[in-house]
């Protein structure tokens, strides 16, 4: 109960204020500022419009943009009640990466106004993050608005998600002595951090992975309805397994949950093959209770914060924006989002790594400056910078 307070009143009058990065005292202080000598900047800007990066907070700002409807694991609780996350991710942009954020959460769940609202928030931005959007309608918001607008748009709970466990997977490889073309993975929960995790593991080396939603393994003989269940059918499921989770997590050697609490039982974990790995992602609930999982795996991770090995996507998308913007990013590409998660799992030493320290900590400053060195050499190479960082210009 002690806590539960102390969280609520943390929260009174939200997380997050304006500051000034410049007092203003007096007259010739406003008059700079703002009007007349506002005027003088404006029409810079409206001469040369890339002097918005220059002359605006642009440069640094980034829209966490969400409409409510797959907030954490607790599902469509509406934009209002996705502020504190919203804001918490902005909290989080600015102490790790120094990011400036600006939470918004719409009061729609059309794609088309979405991309629209967005395309239309664009000018103000130097990147837009859209956050806890729920499939299959976050595939086509982001992928429209990474096509139209010119600075990166980057879904966290797909992307972000997909560079934590790929970088903390091959850790946790290396910890038990496992190649990743061999093993037998089983992701749950076939949504926005599913099909994307489950996308970057393919494109790493995994061969036999298997997806499950609540009907069951995705498999290329059934029909759905949702096409990209269809299309993910064709990529995955080499064996054609069938049947429950219950069914397929039977000689596993890999379980990545991002799905909803308590799906995985404790005989589903008995059941898998010797050194298990399991991921149990769901916020704030895991899909299995670490305290019964642990002593029966080799490596256990969950995406919370109170436990040992978190796989959680603010190791990457603060330092991934921190590149990106300070390269002036048009786009995050594939080779950015690879680069990110090979410069996570660079930080922890092949002599250091073991069961409980397979991915950085949060709070360790090495992550977010080798993601934003990696990520920007790599907008750099794939031609998505306008400004080269190594050098110092265009
Ligand atoms: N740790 C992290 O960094 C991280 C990142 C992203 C998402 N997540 C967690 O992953 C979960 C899903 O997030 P999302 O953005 O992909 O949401 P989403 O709504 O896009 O997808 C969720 C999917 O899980 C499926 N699902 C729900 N209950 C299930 C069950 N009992 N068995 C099997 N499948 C089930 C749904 O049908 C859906 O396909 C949430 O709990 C979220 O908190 C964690
Ligand atoms: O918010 C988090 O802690 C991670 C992730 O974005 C989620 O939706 O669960
Ligand atoms: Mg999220």
């Amino acid at each position: 109960m002690e806590l539960l307070e102390e969280i609520m009143l943390l929260h009174q009058g939200g997380k997050l204020e304006t500051t000034l990065k410049h007092p203003i005292l007096c007259k010739e202080d406003l008059s700079k500022v703002y009007t007349p000598g506002v005027a003088k900047v404006c029409q810079a800007i409206a001469q040369d419009q890339s002097q918005a990066y220059e002359l605006t907070t642009k440069k640094n700002t980034v829209a966490v943009v969400s409409d409510g409807t797959a907030v954490l694991g607790l599902g469509d609780i509406g934009p209002k009640a996705a502020m504190p996350v919203m804001e918490g991710k902005a909290a989080l942009f600015k102490q790790f990466a120094d990011v400036d954020a600006v939470p918004i959460c719409l009061d729609t769940k059309d794609t088309e106004e979405i991309i629209a609202i967005v395309k239309a928030l664009a000018p103000t931005f130097g990147g837009i993050n859209l956050e806890d959007i729920s499939s299959p309608r976050c595939f086509e918001i982001e992928a429209r608005l990474r096509a139209e607008l010119d600075i990166p748009v980057f879904h966290d709970d797909q992307h972000g998600t997909a560079i934590v466990v790929t970088a903390g997977l091959l850790n946790a490889l290396k910890v038990c002595g496992k190649d990743i073309k061999d093993v037998k993975i089983v992701v749950n929960g076939i949504g926005a951090a599913g099909i994307s995790v489950s996308k970057m593991l393919l494109h790493a080396g995994a061969v036999n992975l298997i997806g499950v939603d609540r009907e069951g393994a995705i498999n290329r003989l059934a029909d759905y309805e949702r096409s990209h269940w269809s299309d993910y059918a064709q990529i995955t499921n080499p064996y054609l397994e069938i049947g429950s989770l219950s069914d397929v997590i039977k000689g596993a050697d890999v379980f990545i949950g991002v799905s909803a609490p308590d799906v995985l039982k404790l005989e589903d974990v008995l059941n898998m093959a010797a050194d298990p790995i399991v991921f149990a992602m769901a916020n704030p609930m895991p899909e299995i209770d670490p305290a019964i999982a642990a002593p029966h795996v080799r490596v256990m991770a969950t995406g919370r914060s109170d436990y040992p090995n978190q796989i959680n996507n603010v190791l990457c998308f603060p330092g991934i924006f921190r590149g990106a913007l300070d390269c002036e990013a048009t786009d995050i590409n594939d080779d950015m989002k690879l680069a990110a998660a090979e410069a996570i799992s660079s930080v922890i030493d092949p002599s250091e790594l073991h069961e409980n320290y397979i991915i950085p900590d949060a709070f360790d400053p090495r992550v977010v400056e080798r993601i934003r060195m990696a990520v920007a050499q790599a907008a750099s190479k794939s031609g998505v910078a306008r400004k080269n960082l190594l050098v110092g210009v265009n």
